[in-house]
């Protein structure tokens, strides 16, 4: 409720309430009509012929006797059975044609939307005309005439939101959880597109009424003698200054019907209290503020991606605690001169149990390579390499896998917690339903209430308190380190051997990010689990991982164990990240070391190594070949020759485990 509404001193619900009251006299009218009518509407009785009103006939009779009261409820009836069915046909079409547009997008979009266009732009009196004229007059044929233009403004509605919805984290976070287009639709698509219809629906009832009357009233409606409202304008037309009881009342009723249905519809596509009116119509799950877009690059949808060197690769996985292997992974997205490679030969691998943490600066491609592999990035990204993981007891080639066999792995054998925790969630539900959906895809589930009991238990396990007060909560009623636990609560349903944790504590201030931090080492300790952290941070991950991969420009340029990477790095560029660390101890007032230039260039931007216009000790030959990952000890490798000493190359840049 705002202050104006205070002000006037009538609550906002209230108003609206009585804003609709006529609509509510007419929906009852027309429901009870039979019974309320105190005679037979089409009973003649020619010599009680245009009575006044009187006690026995309240509204007085027609020139044939008819009781005006009766007629004017039933007409009621049937301006309702007609609104109401017109109603249900262009709501349903107009929601199911819209979501689909909306959702496929493309082709079918395109086509779907001039269709829409050409119905919208179409006079929709004249269309009517056009089908009674045809089909003959009839309650049948008002409908269909009606309908058939009523339906596309709930198309363009619908598509609108859908399209505005198709792209969000939130429905990339469900691809995740096993979720097929079905049940995205279904569940996920089509009541946020409805919702706006029916506040529409709410200013239509008024123009349907309208044109039902108008129809009937030029004798193209309802045919005599059933009492429609239109028909009893024009019976009592010729009666105005005689008889005005005939006129009248079916005119004030249509007036207040439309009046209200306006009044209403702009209420709740204005006013601020959509919630309570949609309360009446809407189950409680689709009550809350529209979602926001997030303006954090989404990781969208999977598609098949192209592979290589995939059989070399699985010859080698597994048996040796290796959880997930990647070797050579690169990938490009289309550019104006082709395509670009935004991540190249990047080779990393995740033990079980270990948290490999990856960290460059933004741009440097670290999203892009943890992702890849799942087959979370945007559609038009193009992966090329293998990426083998140890799934249950089978060994799976990740690259290339089609959407149905990656919902078998994602959601259930590894996790993912996005960064923006507000746009991977559904502002529509509650974090309940959100964890209760992972847990019935994992097959966790069971009856509502088991499944409950697991959301609640997957609640506790990341440390939020009153988990079933949590879990009535909508996500935007929750601080930004509650939602990241929720997000991982998500992906901890199905009890995941992995879990991807994409900068998870950047939007965090630094009390809440070392808390999460903690519960990450605390879940790994307790789970068992792997774990690849994102960061553009050192100091952050120093906390948790295992073992650190740095990134720039696309490329894997150090990777080691965290001591080795933090206690005596090679390459200038870790230096470089490690030096930008605030230190306790620091004296006031001491600048830190910031890296000249910029960042964000791609792998194939340079012909040499990409950080050599940035680097303090670069050499002229640096900047005519790419350098090439060596191995200085077990597990750490660099990619600067200038500080590898007594370094081998490793072959096909891939990996050592730590202690090989
Ligand atoms: N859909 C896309 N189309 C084209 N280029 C993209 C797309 N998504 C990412 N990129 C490019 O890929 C490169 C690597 O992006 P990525 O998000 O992996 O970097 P990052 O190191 O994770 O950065 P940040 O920390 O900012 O998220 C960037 O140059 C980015 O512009």
């Amino acid at each position: 409720m705002n202050a104006g509404h205070r002000r006037r001193g009538i609550p906002a619900r209230l108003r609206s309430t009585l804003v609709a009251l006529p609509l509510l006299g007419f929906a009852i009218v027309g429901l009870l009509a039979p019974v309320l009518a105190p005679a037979d509407p089409t009973a003649n009785d020619l010599a009680a012929s245009l009575l006044p009103p009187s006690a026995e006939h309240l509204l007085g009779t027609d020139q044939l006797g008819r009781d005006q009261l009766s007629r004017l409820l039933h007409g009621a009836r049937i301006s309702l059975a007609v609104t109401a069915a017109v109603l249900a046909i262009s709501l349903t079409v107009g929601v199911v044609t819209g979501t689909i547009a909306g959702y496929l997008g493309g082709p079918v979009d395109r086509v779907i939307s001039r269709v829409i266009d050409m119905a919208v732009s179409l006079p929709g009196m004249l269309v009517a005309l056009a089908v009674i004229g045809v089909r003959g007059p009839g309650i049948e044929n008002l409908v269909i005439a009606v309908s058939l233009w009523a339906w596309a403004p709930y198309a363009r509605i619908a598509r609108a939101r859908v399209a505005g919805l198709r792209g969000s984290p939130h429905l990339d976070a469900l691809r995740l959880l096993g979720a097929g287009p079905g049940r995205i639709i279904g569940r996920h698509l089509l009541p946020p597109a409805l919702a706006p219809c029916l506040v529409y629906a709410s200013t239509d009832v008024g123009a349907i009424v309208l044109g039902v009357a108008t129809l009937s009233f030029l004798g193209l409606g309802i045919p005599p003698p059933d009492p429609e409202w239109g028909q009893l304008l024009i019976e009592g037309r010729p009666h105005l200054a005689s008889a005005w009881w005939l006129a009248y009342p079916p005119g004030i009723a249509i007036t207040a019907v439309v009046f209200a249905s306006n009044l209403l519809g702009e209420r709740l596509a204005t006013g601020d209290e959509r919630p309570s009116i949609l309360r009446w119509v809407l189950p409680a799950g689709l009550r809350a503020p529209a979602p926001r877009r997030s303006p954090a690059r989404p990781p969208t949808t999977v598609r098949p991606t192209a592979t290589s060197a995939t059989s070399a690769t699985s010859a080698t996985s597994g048996g040796d605690g290796t959880l997930l292997r990647v070797r050579d992974l690169s990938v490009s997205y289309p550019h104006r001169d082709g395509r670009r490679r935004v991540v190249a030969d990047v080779c990393y691998e995740v033990p079980r149990g270990h948290i490999l943490a990856v960290v460059g600066e933004t741009g440097s491609g670290k999203t892009t390579s943890v992702l890849a592999p799942f087959g979370l990035l945007d559609p038009t990204a193009l992966v090329i390499g293998s990426a083998t993981l140890e799934a249950g007891t089978h060994r799976r080639q990740l690259v290339g896998l089609t959407p149905p066999q990656r919902r078998q792995i994602n959601g259930r054998h590894v996790g993912v917690v996005f960064q923006d925790s507000l746009a991977a969630l559904n502002p529509l539900r509650t974090i309940g339903a959100h964890v209760d959906e992972a847990v019935r895809n994992t097959g966790r589930g069971g009856r509502r209430a088991t499944t409950r009991r697991v959301t609640e238990e997957l609640l506790r396990l990341v440390g939020l308190p009153d988990p079933v007060g949590i879990a009535r909560e909508f996500p935007h009623q929750l601080s930004g380190g509650m939602r990241q636990r929720a997000q991982l609560a998500i992906a901890l349903a199905g009890e995941p051997e992995l879990l991807v944790a994409d900068e998870p504590t950047s939007a965090l201030d630094v009390t809440v990010q070392a808390q999460l931090l903690d519960l990450l080492a605390r879940l790994r300790d307790e789970l068992g689990m792997a774990m690849i952290v994102v960061s553009h941070d050192l100091a952050v991950v120093t906390r948790l991982a295992d073992t650190v991969a740095v990134m720039y420009a696309g490329r894997i340029v150090e990777a080691g164990p965290l001591t080795t990477m933090v206690e005596n790095p090679v390459h200038p560029y870790t230096r470089g990240l490690l030096d930008a660390v605030p230190r306790p101890g620091t004296a006031p007032g001491t600048r830190f070391r910031t890296m000249p230039g910029r960042s964000g260039t791609g792998p194939d931007d340079a012909d040499g190594c990409a950080f050599a216009p940035r680097c303090p000790i670069a050499v002229p030959e640096c900047a005519q070949e790419q350098p090439t990952l060596l191995a200085l000890a077990p597990g750490h490798r660099s990619a600067c020759p200038r500080q590898s000493g007594n370094a081998t190359l490793v072959v096909g840049a891939a990996p050592e485990r730590d202690g090989a």
